[in-house]
């Protein structure tokens, strides 16, 4: 298959901290991949490289077999590379629906009719419609991390990148973000998912990156992966301990 995202000999440090090594990572059209891996493993600089958030010290990033090592997210994001943030930071003073609206405006460019069609969709797809007219700075977590996804998706992503969206959910929340997910998946888009919540991640993902110290050290199915003695040695283990 032919990766829609690719980032290959990928380096990045900061200062004397080399963060990411010669990491080479492709995701292909429809295909889910997880990101595991401890704490500081560089999992969100790797997606902040692919997203065009920094610019890689060494290594080139390429989306539909284009070189885009230098376009800006902006550019990346109108390309079709959508973004969900960990710390979700909708437009406070605007509801859902307006901070949906701006995202497939701005990130998708859709105007008029097809703007709002895509918008009364995407809110639907995220579980958001019957709060649309709520001000987004009076939702709870779980409705936050939905508009963050509803935000990416209204973009038109032909690949998504979701860095920890799980976090700090309960357990039967989770499960609404993973059938949330799920959904992306049906319209064929691409999945980049970092998440620490391994048992919620391996219910979506095709495709299992664990990486440590910032090189990719498994790559595999789940169940590879998670049974990789130096994935247990490096990340599993300290996590169960
Ligand atoms: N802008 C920055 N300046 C300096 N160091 C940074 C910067 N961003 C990240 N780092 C460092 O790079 C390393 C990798 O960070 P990164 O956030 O990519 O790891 P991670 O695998 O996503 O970790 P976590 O699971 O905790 O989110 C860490 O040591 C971090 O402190």
């Amino acid at each position: 298959m032919t990766p829609v995202l690719e980032g290959r000999g990928l380096s990045m440090r900061y200062g004397d901290l080399q963060v990411l090594t010669g990491v080479d990572f492709a995701v292909s059209e429809g295909e889910a991949v997880g990101i595991v891996g401890p704490n500081g493993a560089g999992k969100t600089t790797l997606l902040n490289v692919l997203a065009g958030a920094v610019r890689p010290s060494a290594g080139t990033v390429s989306f539909g077999g284009r070189d885009v090592t230098r376009t800006r997210p902006d550019q990346r994001c109108r390309m079709g590379v959508g973004r969900a943030f960990q710390v979700p930071r909708p437009f406070g003073g605007m509801t859902v629906l307006e901070n949906v609206v701006v995202a497939a405006s701005y990130g998708a460019g859709l105007r008029g009719t097809a703007l709002y069609t895509k918008a009364v969709e995407v809110l639907d797809d995220c579980g958001l419609t019957e709060l649309a007219n709520r001000r987004a700075e009076s939702l709870g977590l779980l409705h936050r991390k939905r508009l963050e996804l509803a935000r990416c998706l209204a973009t038109g992503p032909r690949v998504v990148l979701l860095d920890e969206i799980g976090a700090g959910l309960t357990d039967a929340e989770a499960a609404e973000l993973v059938a949330a997910v799920r959904q992306i998946k049906v319209g064929n888009t691409a999945i980049v998912w970092i998440e620490h919540i391994v048992h919620v991640l391996v219910q979506v993902v095709d495709r299992l990156v664990c990486m440590d110290t910032g090189r990719v050290i498994a790559d595999g199915s789940p169940g590879e992966v998670l049974g990789d003695a130096v994935v247990i040695d490096a990340y599993l283990g300290k996590a169960a301990s």
